[in-house]
């Protein structure tokens, strides 16, 4: 292709999760191009802003004409890049498609980083058709085990019903990445009683990509078939309550049935006639967990155990998609993978700035912020990088925005309200911390983390109504020394008293 036939725009964006269509939907008056993978993009609605940091929206999965109609100076074009040529700067996509950009923005997501690769009995979880072939294999099953002690895990473990869930991870306790031994401690009883009606049942529109809209298998992703893991065309990650659309029932009439194995990896997996050649040879007898010839695979942990089970989820984190971006450009890439942005979300090429999964955060963080891989810093960073590229093709200065200033996260585990902020797990504090709890069984758990006297993060479970006063308790630091243990109180009010 030559260039006469490249098409121009000011401004491209690579990727229709919230990152990239966030990014997209900030130029109104400008022409954009939309690329993206994923015949459905993903949008944000209903956005509120909870309190200075904490907001809270929903994200609805809809078809890519939705947006343009909303802002006619977009076009998005379905099909993976194949190729980008910073020096050029200029993309090309699968459908043999070239695009000039003066400011490019990267918002490729990323795809589950499974413990191991090509098993076919080993299904990762990011997108709607990955959930879909996960919700499928289980409606069938009667035992799954799922690794990995972070999002994906925590809610899992809590919403599937109907087949036992053996639950393996690395730690002492559960659910690593968001809190600490106090909090697993308070959650854990939730996984042994019967799980509440749900009292809302999701009412949000959903698409599908059966039919006119299949895929178009382009470049670079995770779908689940029975010849394993494929690559094959990336959806955009799933959100908060992907899980309220479809069922998580197994083949057995039971409501929670999940047993922690604490402190193991995944030693080996065995296919059903591997294993029974491993016995024979070792002439052991199988245990009640691992009966020859009762299941497809079989996996053994770093403890000794062996399960048979029907399938295993790597719940094991992300894995940014960089891939057709790296070749040929220098791009600068940190040890998790991600693409290095600076603090105008600018990657080391000039004029390509990435956000979202796909990137990783490498300005000097403010003390309270740390980069997750969640849907509010994809919506924030795409945001941010679409004020950059603007100002910075103006050459205006543009400062890094509030929303980096502190680190905050709702969301819901095993049905309760969850709240993060700053230095949630001391996170990098050593042992220049002092820890306040407050905890009450089945109704809520308050933890406060305090350096030098001064709160630096806070985990709340439950209602608590804390959010506010305490996110303000970590932006102005006021030496709190004075107060100790009452901080914490039930009986004072403590919106009242810090007013
Ligand atoms: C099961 C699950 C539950 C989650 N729950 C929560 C939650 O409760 N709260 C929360 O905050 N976060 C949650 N997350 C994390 C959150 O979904 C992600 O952090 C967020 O969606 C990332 O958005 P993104 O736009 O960066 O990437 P993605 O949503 O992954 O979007 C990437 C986009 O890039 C496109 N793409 C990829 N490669 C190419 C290419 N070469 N060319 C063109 N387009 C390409 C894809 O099609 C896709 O549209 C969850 C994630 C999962 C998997
Ligand atoms: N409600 C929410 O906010 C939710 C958010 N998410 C987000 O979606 C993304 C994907 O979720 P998820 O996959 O759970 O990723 P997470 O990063 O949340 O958790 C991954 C977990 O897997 C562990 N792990 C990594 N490698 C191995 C291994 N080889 N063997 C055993 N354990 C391993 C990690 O331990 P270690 O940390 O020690 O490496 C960690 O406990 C994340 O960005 C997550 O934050 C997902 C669901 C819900």
């Amino acid at each position: 292709m030559t260039d006469k036939q490249a098409k121009r725009s000011k401004f491209v964006v690579v990727g229709g999760g919230i990152a990239g269509v966030t990014c997209t939907e900030q130029f109104p008056s400008d022409q954009i191009v939309l690329l993206t993978a994923a015949p459905l993009i993903k949008a944000v609605t209903n956005f509120k802003q909870v309190s200075k940091t904490l907001e809270d929206f929903d994200v609805e999965e809809q078809p890519s004409s939705i947006l343009q109609e909303k802002y006619p100076n977009v076009r998005v074009i379905q099909s993976a890049v194949r190729q980008l040529q910073a020096k050029e700067h200029k993309v090309q996509t699968e459908n043999g498609e070239e695009f000039n950009y003066e400011k490019l923005c990267i918002c490729t997501g990323g795809r589950p980083k499974l413990f191991t690769q090509d098993n076919p009995y080993v299904l990762g979880i990011r997108d709607t058709d990955s959930a879909q072939e996960f919700q499928k294999r289980l409606s069938t099953a009667k035992r799954i085990v799922v690794i990995g002690n972070g999002g994906i895990a925590l809610e899992l473990v809590y919403e599937v019903e109907g087949c036992e869930v053996i639950w393996a991870v690395k730690d002492k306790a559960i659910g690593n990445t968001f809190f600490d031994a106090g909090a697993a401690q308070f959650l854990v009883p939730s996984l042994e009683t019967d799980k509440p009606e749900r009292a809302v049942p999701c009412k949000r529109t959903r698409y599908t990509t059966d039919g006119a809209n299949a895929l178009s298998a382009p470049s670079g992703a995770f779908v689940i078939s029975d010849r394993g893991v494929q690559n094959q065309a990336l959806g955009s990650a799933l959100g908060p309550d992907w899980h309220e659309g479809i069922k998580l029932k197994g083949a057995q009439e039971v409501s929670h049935r999940v047993h922690v194995e604490y402190q193991c990896e995944v030693q080996k997996i065995y296919t059903a006639e591997d294993f029974r050649l491993s016995q024979q040879r070792d002439s052991q007898p199988a245990s009640e967990m691992s009966k020859v010839g009762l299941w497809p695979v079989y996996i053994q942990l770093t403890n000794g155990k062996t399960y048979g089970c029907d399938f295993i989820v790597s719940a094991t984190g992300v894995i940014p998609n960089t891939e057709p971006f790296l070749h040929g450009n220098s791009l600068a890439v940190a040890v998790d993978s991600g693409l290095r942005v600076d603090d105008h979300m600018q990657t080391s090429e000039p004029d390509v700035y990435a956000a979202g999964d796909v990137c990783t955060a490498c300005w000097e963080p403010s003390p309270m912020w740390q980069q997750m891989r969640l849907w509010t810093q994809a919506r924030q960073m795409g945001w941010y990088a679409a004020r950059c590229m603007a100002a910075d093709l103006l050459q205006e200065p543009i400062e890094l925005d509030f929303c980096f200033e502190l680190f905050s996260h709702i969301t819901k585990f095993f049905n309760y309200k969850v709240v993060l902020l700053g230095k949630f797990n001391a996170q990098g504090l050593g042992q220049d911390h002092e820890l306040l709890v407050r905890c009450t069984k089945g109704h809520e758990y308050v933890k406060v983390v305090l350096s030098q006297g001064r709160m630096v993060g806070a985990v709340l479970i439950g209602d608590t109504d804390l959010e506010e006063t305490f996110e303000n308790l970590i932006l102005n630091q006021m030496d709190l020394s004075a107060y100790g243990e009452e901080l914490l109180n039930p009986n004072i009010d403590i919106e009242d008293y810090f007013d």
